[in-house]
Order: structure tokens, then C-alpha cells, then sequence
């Protein structure tokens, strides 16, 4: 990592999905593949799910058609140093770093990303000091199919639901979430060549009324504690399954989603929109040596 040496980082998580933030207000980094990984390496590096670039729209040539619309660009990487166009607790975390940076108003505010602009909002503290619930509109959810979609792992495959997110994830229910198995490696998903450019796989259980758990292995990343675009893509998927679909019946819907780092609440509208809720909290700050 020599030559990211001298650079000021901060580690923040939502859910227990963890990022390494890199500010680039003026966008001078060259961030490579390989940076990226050194920097999630979580024995020899600091450790991460993702980078968290931060970076003025108006200086990056991704994001400066964006930039009358937005400030600052979320710049997402994979663990292993892909590009991901949208990561929903990254953008959690991301607002929450800008706040804490001073670069933004508590409250409302909107991130370029390249999945889009998006819309935060930023609740207050609570008395005991535990910082507020960001919500994100994390967009229209897109249900592509084709039918036939399946996930499978050891000896058990399920149906899948392709939901797109402005990343893709495929979202199978089980009977048991230890049925995933390890996940060490990639789900199998088929037909070969239903998601060209990889996928997100979210494994579900009920637990209740409108309430679901998951886990997910994630493109780039491996299994993870949370995946904010794959809560969105399961509460979908939920409620297409449970015979909803708030474009029919005029009225929002709302699922909890609990994933292995915590909670979150998605709530989609009869515009097709998706609000996502759930935490973001920074945890440490420093130089890189
Ligand atoms: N953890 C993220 C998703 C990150 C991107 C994903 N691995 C992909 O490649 O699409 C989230 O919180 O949404």
C-alpha cells in the first residue's frame, strides 16, 4: 500500500457491512484493483467489505454529469477491487462520513453514485448519544426474470428472483438459513448467463408478518454481514411472493429485513421506490503508513 502512505482513512460499518473511506475531495487518487484489496485485506490490511471513495462529483469524470444534483460521489469497490454500481449501506455510511467530516448538514442531502443520485436523510442523534437511522431512497427496484432462475448449493436448489437494484441479486427463499452452508464460494446460479456481469445472492427466511431474515454472498465480497441494495432486493421479492405489489394497491409496504449484523427497514411505495433505514456508524480514523 506504499502509495496510498500518508493518507488519512476512517473505517465506518452499517449493519456490520465495514468500509474503509478514503476522503478524495479533489479526486487526485488512482485507486487500482489491487490498492483496494491490500486496503480490505483484514490481516495485513485494515480491513473491509468495500472501499468507500470519497470524492467531488464535479472531479470525477464518472460522476461529473451528476454533480448540479449532488456534491460528493460515492467512488464503491469490491473487497477484491471491482466496481459495484451502487451499495446501499455504503451510501448509509457514506452520508454519516460526510456529516461527521463536515462536509454536509445533518438532515437532508443527496449522494451521486453510479447507480444514480440518491437521497439521504439523516435522523438526530438519540438522547443516550447513538447517532440516528439514515434512510436513503435507493430508487425504482427493477424485476427483469426471465422465470427459471435458480441458486444452488451442495445438494439443494431453490427458485430465484431477479431483482435489480441498480446491482443485480438473485433471491431465493429457503427453509433454513443454514442451508447456505458455508458460502465460502459463490452460489451456483443458472441458467448460465443470467447475470453477465455477476450477481448478489441473498438467501431468505420468514419470521413473521412482513418480517424476513438473510444472509448473502455477495459479487466481489464474499459472504457479508449486510448487504443494504439485498435487503431492498428481498423485501421485493417478499412481497411480490406474498401477493403485494404497491403499484396495484396504491398503498406503501413495509418489511423488516434482519441480516447477520443487525436490522434494517425498507418500505416501498406505489412508484415502485424503495426507502431503505438502518444504521451507519464511523468507528476509527487515521493515516495510512
Ligand atoms: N454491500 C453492498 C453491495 C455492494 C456491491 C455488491 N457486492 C455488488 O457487487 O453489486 C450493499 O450494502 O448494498
Amino acid at each position: 500500500m506504499s502509495e496510498l502512505s500518508g493518507l488519512p482513512f476512517l473505517k465506518g460499518h452499517g449493519t456490520e457491512n465495514d468500509f474503509v473511506i478514503l476522503p478524495d475531495p479533489d479526486g487526485r487518487l488512482e485507486l487500482g484493483a489491487a490498492q483496494v484489496a491490500a486496503l480490505c485485506d483484514r490481516r495485513a490490511g485494515i480491513g473491509g467489505d468495500g472501499v468507500l471513495r470519497v470524492v467531488r462529483a464535479a472531479a470525477d469524470p464518472t460522476a461529473v454529469a451528476m454533480a448540479e444534483a449532488a456534491e460528493w460521489f460515492m467512488d464503491y469497490r469490491n473487497s477484491d477491487g471491482s466496481i459495484a454500481e451502487m451499495c446501499g449501506n455504503g451510501v448509509r455510511v457514506f452520508a454519516r462520513y460526510l456529516v461527521h467530516a463536515g462536509l454536509a448538514k445533518p438532515g437532508a442531502f443527496a449522494v451521486a453514485t453510479r447507480a444514480g443520485v440518491r437521497k439521504v436523510r439523516i435522523a438526530e442523534d438519540a438522547a443516550d448519544g447513538t447517532p440516528g437511522e439514515v434512510t436513503v431512497d435507493m430508487g425504482v427496484a427493477k424485476l427483469p426474470g426471465p422465470d427459471g432462475i435458480e441458486v444452488a448449493v451442495g445438494g439443494r436448489r431453490w427458485p430465484a428472483t431477479n431483482v435489480n437494484m441498480g446491482n443485480p441479486h438473485a433471491v431465493a427463499f429457503v427453509a433454513d438459513l443454514a442451508h447456505a452452508g458455508d458460502l465460502f464460494d459463490a452460489p451456483a446460479v443458472s441458467p448460465a448467463g443470467a447475470y453477465p456481469e455477476g450477481v448478489n445472492v441473498e438467501f431468505v427466511v420468514d419470521r413473521g408478518p412482513r418480517h424476513v431474515a438473510m444472509r448473502v454472498h455477495e459479487r466481489g465480497s464474499g459472504e457479508t454481514r449486510s448487504c443494504g441494495t439485498g435487503t431492498c432486493a428481498v423485501a421485493v421479492a417478499t412481497a411480490r411472493r406474498d401477493g403485494i405489489d404497491p403499484a396495484v394497491t396504491g398503498e406503501a409496504v413495509s418489511y423488516t429485513v434482519d441480516v447477520p449484523g443487525g436490522r434494517i427497514v425498507l418500505e416501498e411505495f406505489p412508484d415502485g421506490r424503495v426507502e431503505m433505514t438502518g444504521p451507519a456508524v464511523i468507528v476509527a480514523e487515521g493515516t495510512i503508513v
